[in-house]
């Protein structure tokens, strides 16, 4: 048995993963459903690094766990690289997950093996031969940055280097498509920073599609090219992560992305701002905008064709590979109407308003 690629060659125009419509309930004693997944569709496309994010319950390791069939749904389709697992018998399905690595928070290392023998171990299920199996582990160690490791024990590395350890396992059998379920969510934020750098890596280098799941919006901020947001088992939506940033459309989107680009304004700065006059309203509102609409202009044109005032508290500029948008923090004045106009006019021209309160 050797280590190449496991599986048939995908047609190069099918998606790596197509899910469709997949279900997975769950019956317990009492006869209550717990519907895991409740018709969720979703594809990844071949190179892609697609992130599903959503609060502990969502449904996100059910999903993943669809993918390489661990999980079986009760009802829908699971395809990867073009091929319906669902129809697979046990060989060829245990043959096919060998193209699919999977990466735990919890790195799931066995602590009596060495750092060599946990990289190996996939490999020695799968009948590799010793001598291949010890170039290709010195091969993954040296693509994770942990050749000099190889012979110590997990509990004698970091949370970040027994990750990598878990990277390179995942690895070992030349996967196409690495699953990565919260990989970074026990690790401290430079940590977590250091093991996405090295996923885009691989993904750049080995030409691998990844699927990651995760809670965390910054996560996929930092590291997806898409992303669907996942709520009680649903799809809420799901586009590039750009986009989804930009211009969400669901009031869970919102929450998660206030919470990871949110303004920090000094409370002295919202104590010292004036109180409304007589008959008006102050509004403290985060507008976020990208593309053509200069906040300056729309601005100042808001104050002119609503009668109201607005104040800029703070800005700035942030990005998402490598695309910026801008973030500005408002103190509007006036009635009520035409301030609620103004909201509607800014998000008419694609600007996303959210009161300040909610992102701070
Ligand atoms: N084996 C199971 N038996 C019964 N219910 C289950 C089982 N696995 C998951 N569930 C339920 O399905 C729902 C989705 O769980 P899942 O673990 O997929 O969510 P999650 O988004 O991954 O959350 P977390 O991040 O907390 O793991 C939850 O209500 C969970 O209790």
């Amino acid at each position: 048995m050797s280590v190449s690629s496991p599986g048939p060659a995908p047609a190069q125009s099918s998606p790596a993963i197509q899910l469709r419509g997949l279900l997975r309930h769950f019956h317990n004693r009492a006869g209550a459903v717990t519907k895991a997944l409740d018709g969720v569709s979703l594809e990844v496309a071949q190179g892609e690094i697609f992130g599903i994010v959503g609060r502990s319950g969502a449904g996100k390791s059910t999903l993943i766990r669809c993918v390489n069939l661990l999980e079986r749904p009760t009802q829908g389709e699971v395809r990867v690289l073009g091929e319906d697992l669902m129809l697979l018998d046990d060989a060829a399905l245990r043959q096919r997950r060998r193209g699919i690595g999977m990466v735990f928070q919890h790195f799931n290392l066995l602590s009596s093996r060495t750092v060599a023998e946990n990289v190996a171990f996939p490999l020695e299920v799968a009948g590799v031969p010793k001598a291949e199996r010890t170039a290709r582990v010195a091969e993954v160690l040296g693509l994770v940055g942990l050749a000099q490791k190889a012979e110590n024990y997990p509990a004698q590395l970091s949370g970040g280097q027994k990750q990598r350890v878990g990277i390179a396992r995942a690895l070992a059998p030349r996967p196409r498509i690495l699953l990565c379920d919260e990989a970074t969510s026990a690790l401290d934020p430079e940590t977590t920073h250091d093991i996405l750098g090295l996923i885009r890596q691989l993904r750049d280098k080995l030409d691998l599609t990844v699927l990651l799941i995760t809670h965390e919006m910054a996560v996929v901020k930092e590291i997806c090219d898409r992303v669907a947001v996942m709520e009680a088992g649903q799809v809420l939506e799901q586009g590039r992560v750009f986009d989804v940033f930009t211009r969400p459309t669901h009031p869970t989107t919102r929450s998660f992305i206030a919470g990871t680009i949110g303004h920090s304004v000094p409370t002295g700065t919202v104590a010292r701002l004036p109180a409304p006059r007589p008959g008006e309203e102050k509004r403290l509102l985060q507008v976020l905008f990208a593309g053509p609409n200069s906040t300056r202009a729309v601005i100042s044109e808001a104050s002119r064709r609503y009668g109201i005032d607005l104040d800029i508290i703070s800005g700035r500029i942030d990005e998402i590979a490598g695309e910026p948008f801008g973030l500005m923090a408002l103190a509007a004045y006036g009635p009520s109407t035409a301030l609620d106009e103004a909201v509607a006019w800014f998000e008419e021209l694609g600007l996303v308003v959210t009161p300040l309160a909610e992102v701070i």
